[in-house]
């Protein structure tokens, strides 16, 4: 049995974003978003053979298999010259606009730094992990907006980039989700890109409620809304919540106390709140 660690990284809801123009030199977005509670946690063990098996935590405990392999973390742990057993834990569904493909490399990344010692800061692991996601398309802006918590608006893409992290967001989040949108059939899609695209404004949340009022706004433009999304909005509209989707997966993610009821009459609800801090490394001797 090798020696192991363990990491954390918290999920990232995406409410808008923008792919940044990669003739300008950074790839990435800009956007906005939540960083929530629940995410991803990677036990990485060492090995002479990389890897990687996903699991899922169900509401009542029992632990699934999601799948093996993951080539975003085999690509950055092979740029990184290691080899290991990786195993990633989470409670939230995948391809469903949690981020997950962000968070399992961060922890991912996080537990290796500290098991093999490589000496790596916040940046120097994020900068991998953005690199990988670009690399794949299975993310644009969630590895720059998970180096911190609150919710949030990325002005720059990139994990330099200007973020505006604000933190009164009291109320739990609530999110329904009806199944994965996996963020590279929509990346890859010029067509779909170029509606996104058109649906971004340039605007910063001071509240809130600003949060979700700019969320919907682009969901709406976005093209992506469902007959099955729109009536969960629907319904959370006849109630005053304040609900927009998950951007990438078909979901719902809705604001404040009645959400969860609302949203209950669809389907499972994940019940999280605002994470106030990014990824961190613990080690696990
Ligand atoms: N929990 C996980 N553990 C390990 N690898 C993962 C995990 N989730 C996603 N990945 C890797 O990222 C790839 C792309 O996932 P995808 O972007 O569709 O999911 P996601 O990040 O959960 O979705 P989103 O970015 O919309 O939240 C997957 O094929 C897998 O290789
Ligand atoms: C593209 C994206 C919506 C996928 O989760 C996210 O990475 C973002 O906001 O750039």
């Amino acid at each position: 049995m090798g020696r192991t660690a363990v990491a954390f990284c918290p999920g990232h809801i995406s409410g808008w974003f923008k792919r940044a123009d990669p003739k300008n030199g950074v790839k990435g977005s800009v956007g906005g978003g939540i960083v929530v509670n629940k995410g991803v946690t990677s036990e990485v063990r060492e090995s002479d053979a990389m890897s990687v098996q996903a699991l899922k935590k169900e509401a009542d405990g029992s632990i699934s298999s999601l799948f093996s392999g993951s080539p975003p973390i085999e690509y950055a742990f092979e740029k990184l010259g290691i080899l290991a057993e990786v195993i990633t834990t989470t409670r939230l569904p995948a391809g469903s606009g949690f981020g997950l493909s962000a968070a399992s490399l961060l922890s991912s990344l996080s537990a290796a730094n500290s098991l093999f010692d490589l000496g790596l800061d916040n940046a120097g692991i994020a900068k991998i992990a953005h690199e990988s996601e670009i690399k794949f398309n299975s993310g644009l802006g969630d590895v720059a907006a998970l180096t911190g918590g609150g919710y949030i608006c990325r002005q720059k893409p990139g994990i330099m980039g200007d973020i505006i992290r604000n933190y009164d967001m009291n109320d739990s989040i609530s999110v329904i989700s009806f199944g994965p949108l996996p963020t590279e059939s929509i990346l890859g899609n010029p067509k779909a890109m170029e509606k996104i695209s058109s649906a971004f404004r340039e605007v910063c949340p001071k509240t809130p409620a600003e949060f979700f009022e700019i969320s919907r706004e682009f969901a709406e433009n976005s093209g992506l809304i469902s007959e099955r999304i729109r009536s969960v909005l629907l319904k959370c509209d006849q109630n005053n919540i304040p609900a927009s989707m998950t951007m990438l997966g078909e979901g719902v993610f809705a604001y404040g106390k009645n959400a969860e009821r609302i949203l209950a009459g669809f389907g499972e609800v994940y019940n999280l709140n605002m994470s106030k801090y990014g990824f961190e490394t613990r080690r696990n001797d």
